[in-house]
């Protein structure tokens, strides 16, 4: 007896091909509306699905391939007497093969004026449901989801006049990942559309970006997925203009440089190790601000990645040039800058979009048996309801340097502590234990530099220690979120030494 192929593809790439291939091969093939359309204008025989279930499609396509005479034929066992008896006893014909792929869900809520009811209609149920029933029953049956696979299948039945057992279960697998993930798109849709903040299950699905040597350690497997529809500036959006493949180490890096310099409009650069920025600067034009980010820490940048918020020119290419630097980011580069650039065989260069993208995205942490999720720290000095509880108030220019250190500090690991001036860090304590540990570090770092400097702290201050080290290292304005009940130890220091102190009330811990 012949055996059936039922296709059925929204995205008709190669299908005209696959379906004269079938036919050459000895196969029937059936399929549905439009699907069926496209495979006999270009001349090759096929049935329509409503010759076999004897049913049209009904409901402007809402009900095409829901049916027994079909579904009986992907779910049966076609070596199962008991089966192969109620097959023939309802004249149910097998079906071998099934081509399926879904309706453009993603595509279609992709779209700036997307409706509701297009992104309903667009929620495919007959397609899922034949792809999981042929996965189900993969030991008979051949499932193809994805217009990549069409050449294995065809060069198996061509070899062995069967598609071996191996692949139509790692075909299987697949499906049931698409539909998995096919779901978990729409099930975040409907869960924004109601407003579900902590749904009961989180179905997220993610799409493999590039799989990764390995991870943070050499004996660590790792892969980088990437976000369907999500932010756009972001490293996961790159382009990689020159350089090696990007490591795990580096991606993680990249990313937090660009975090911090979406922070700022005016030209400027970061410097990042080990996700913690050692240098950053800005400036009238980007030379100057990679000159300041540069000059903040002209040792720890030695193998750093730079992020920079304006075209990358000439000069300021040559100055990346005389370092060692694992990768540079930026929104473009001009043509003598890469030129300069490229000179470095091992340097990755890479652009992405700067462009201000409000898509809303949550922040995940894995931790061995579960997974933490928050908002992203999106919250800014605009924000934040301002106190000064000082004798002195900031000046201009103390306000500016000010709101620098805060940009920058939000992004420093915790205990953080910044301390810089209106246009670049100039030390910066990361990840101590005690809040006085992280101020020392970024004082000693500063050295002279520190003399009508500010500091930036991410939270409170338990004691007045701090504030009476910046004191003895020459700062002026001091800001950090308050909340201690020993707030008032700080202020009256601060007062002793004629220190401005802000407090934000909000703070911005980043372990
Ligand atoms: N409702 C059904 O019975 C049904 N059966 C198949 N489909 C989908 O219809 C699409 C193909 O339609 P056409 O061949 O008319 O272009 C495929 O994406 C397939 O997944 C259906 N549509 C949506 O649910």
């Amino acid at each position: 007896m012949k055996k059936r192929a039922l296709i059925s593809v929204s995205d008709k790439t190669g299908i005209t091909s696959f379906a004269k291939e079938l036919h050459e091969l000895g196969f029937e093939l059936i399929s549905t509306g439009g699907t069926k359309k496209a495979i006999q204008e270009s001349g090759i025989p096929v049935l329509s699905v409503s010759d076999v279930t004897g049913f049209p499609e009904i409901l402007e396509g809402r009900v095409k391939t829901l049916n027994p005479y079909i579904h009986g034929g992907l779910l049966a066992k076609f070596d199962e007497p008991g089966h192969q008896a109620q097959l023939e006893e309802h004249k149910i014909t097998p079906i071998q093969l099934v081509c399926v792929n879904l309706y453009p869900f993603q595509a279609t809520i992709a779209k700036e004026d997307v409706t509701v009811e297009d992104a309903i209609e667009n929620i495919d149920i007959g397609g899922p449901t034949m792809l999981r029933a042929s996965a189900k029953n993969h030991q008979y049956v051949t499932v193809v989801v994805d217009p990549s696979d069409y050449s294995i299948v065809v060069d198996e039945l061509k070899a062995a006049g069967e598609v071996k057992f191996e692949t139509r279960r790692k075909l299987a697998a697949k499906v049931f990942r698409h539909t998995a993930a096919y779901d978990s798109m729409i099930s975040q849709y409907m869960s924004d559309l109601s407003g579900e903040e902590n749904p009961e299950s989180l179905t997220v699905t993610y799409e493999l970006k590039q799989s990764l040597r390995y991870g943070e350690n050499p004996h660590q497997k790792a892969a980088f997925y990437r976000k369907p529809l999500g932010s756009s500036f972001s490293i996961a959006n790159a382009t990689q203009l020159h350089g090696k493949e990007l490591s795990y180490n580096n991606i993680n890096d990249a990313d937090a440089a660009i975090q911090i310099v979406k922070e700022f409009t005016e030209p400027a650069a970061v410097a990042i190790k080990h996700s913690n920025p050692c240098g950053v600067g800005t400036g009238e034009d980007i030379f100057t601000a990679f000159t300041r980010a540069f000059e903040a820490d002209s040792v720890s940048i030695f193998g750093g990645i730079v992020a920079l918020n304006r075209e990358v020119d000439a000069g300021t290419a040559k100055k990346l040039h005389e370092i060692f630097l694992e990768i540079v980011i930026a929104p473009s580069f001009s043509d003598e800058a890469l030129e300069v650039l490229k000179g470095k065989k091992n340097i990755r260069l890479l652009t992405i979009p700067f462009t201000k993208d409000d898509k809303k995205e949550v922040k995940f942490t894995s931790i061995e048996g579960g997974l933490l999720v928050q908002d992203f720290d999106r919250y800014s000095l605009d924000d934040a309801t301002i106190t000064i509880p000082t004798d002195k108030k900031p000046t201009d220019e103390e306000w500016e340097a000010l709101k620098f250190g805060w940009k920058v500090v939000k992004h420093v690991k915790s205990n953080a502590i910044v301390v810089n001036n209106k246009e670049m860090t100039l030390g910066v304590g990361a990840g101590q234990m005690n809040r006085v540990g992280s101020a020392k570090i970024a004082l000693e770092q500063a050295g002279e530099k520190a003399v009508g400097a500010v500091l930036a702290s991410d939270a409170f201050f338990p004691m007045d220690d701090t504030v009476e080290a910046a004191a003895k290292a020459g700062v002026t304005a001091i800001i950090q979120t308050g909340g201690s009940i020993r707030d008032e130890d700080s202020i009256k220091k601060a007062n002793e030494y004629g220190i401005a102190m802000v407090l934000t009330g909000v703070r911005h811990f980043k372990h």
